[in-house]
């Protein structure tokens, strides 16, 4: 078993991701040599989680061009004339890193780590081709800021988890069992987690009584992925259907403790409507209906003070395969050996609509956990005011 989604090496160059497709049943690490490579990575969703997003799109940019620089040191006659013209010219590398942070942004339009990463990167290349920087220098420097936000990510979802848990517990019990959606554990990021970095942090300090987690469909985040995280932490929890979270929360009354229902986030509007994973909205409606916390946990580069509000996010549609196939285990003949395979259930026919994410409305949500600290709405507001939450935190 291995929680590390994204394992990155320096010196030599290498970038390995964990083709979370295969998972729970198989671990196998793909290895990423080109930004193309990297895009399939994300298209595919071999990675998936905004955060693991927007890392492993900085580092397949990086890797690429080490090991063209590492070529151009050590044997330039190996490399095609247009990418020793470009090891010679900053003008020409700034091209190549323009047109590979906009082909990587074409990957997946919901997570706004993927843009804000582009972002970072091509100020620095800007920057670097301004100064008059070689281009060793140039991307020498991308690489540090690469290698930083991976670093960067692991500190936030502690902090996250830390302000999180504070949050919860601030009033009532100190022994809760709570709900999460999705997966928003270590293969969603680069450690830890953001909603899952809470239920670590919880369990950890000894405040965790169970975590129930859907099995959220149509992709199985919950049952493939969040089930691997906590099995592999041994985590007091319980896999639930995603239609059961009302019918758990009813009986609460009973001895569930629910206090909470914790969510990550692919982008959080300027008034804190947050995009995630399909299915999130009913949860928030649910969870007001039964007066349980509604929490949202992200790191502050998941907020996006250019987008007003929810209905400015693009919401991400995927293949109808995803709805109509299930991944399988199929037992290969008498042996014991079995086999991943994609399973049919609806018959042929059927019409699919498959948004990869929907949009809860700040009115919905308690509060939004980030590694800067916990937003709450103004008395009797409706909305967050998160640029004032950011200004404050800077
Ligand atoms: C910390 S992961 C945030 C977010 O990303 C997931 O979406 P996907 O698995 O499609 O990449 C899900 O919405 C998580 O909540």
């Amino acid at each position: 078993m291995s929680l590390k989604a994204i394992v990155y090496v320096r010196n030599p160059p290498s970038l390995e991701i964990l083709n979370q497709l295969l998972l729970p049943h198989e671990t196998v690490y793909e290895s990423v040599t080109t930004v193309q490579q990297g895009y399939e990575q994300i298209k595919q969703m071999k990675v998936r989680g905004a955060p693991a997003i927007g890392i492993v799109a900085a580092l397949s940019l990086v890797i690429d061009l080490q090991l063209k620089l590492q070529t151009f040191n050590k044997n330039p006659n190996a490399l095609d004339s247009d990418i020793l013209n470009m090891m010679n010219s900053p003008l020409l590398l700034g091209n190549f890193i323009r047109d590979s942070l906009d082909h990587l942004n074409q990957s997946r339009p919901t997570a706004v780590n993927l843009f804000r990463t582009s972002d970072i990167l091509w100020k620095a290349t800007s920057s670097g081709i301004k100064k008059d920087l070689g281009t060793k220098q140039i991307i020498e420097s991308l690489v540090d800021m690469a290698e930083q936000m991976l670093f960067d990510d692991l500190k936030d979802n502690n902090n996250i988890g830390k302000y999180g848990v504070e949050f919860i517990l601030r009033n009532g019990d100190k022994r809760i069992s709570v709900v999460t959606h999705c997966n928003t554990g270590s293969l969603a990021t680069s450690g830890y987690g953001t909603a899952l970095g809470i239920i670590r942090h919880l369990y950890a300090q000894g405040n965790l009584l169970r975590a129930y987690y859907t099995e959220t469909r149509p992709y199985n985040q919950g049952s493939r992925l969040t089930s691997y995280e906590l099995l592999h932490d041994k985590i007091p929890s319980t896999l639930i259907c995603d239609s059961m979270v009302s019918a758990l929360l009813a009986s609460n009354k009973m001895d569930h403790k629910i206090a909470a229902i914790i969510v990550g986030a692919d982008r959080v509007a300027k008034n804190g409507d947050t995009a995630n994973k399909i299915g999130t909205y009913q949860l928030a409606i649910t969870a007001k209906y039964h007066n349980v916390m509604f929490i949202v946990a992200a790191p502050s580069t998941s907020i996006d003070l250019k987008i007003k509000n929810g209905r400015d996010i693009t919401i991400e549609e995927r293949n109808e395969d995803e709805v109509v196939f299930v991944n399988g285990l199929i037992k290969q003949d008498d042996t014991e050996k079995y086999q991943i395979k994609k399973v049919r259930v609806p018959p042929q026919g059927v019409k699919v609509w498959n948004p990869s994410f929907d949009v809860t409305p700040a009115e919905l949500i308690t509060a939004i956990v980030t590694e800067k600290g916990v937003v709450e709405k103004e008395k009797g507001a409706k909305e967050f005011d998160l640029e004032k939450f950011l200004m404050s935190q800077s």
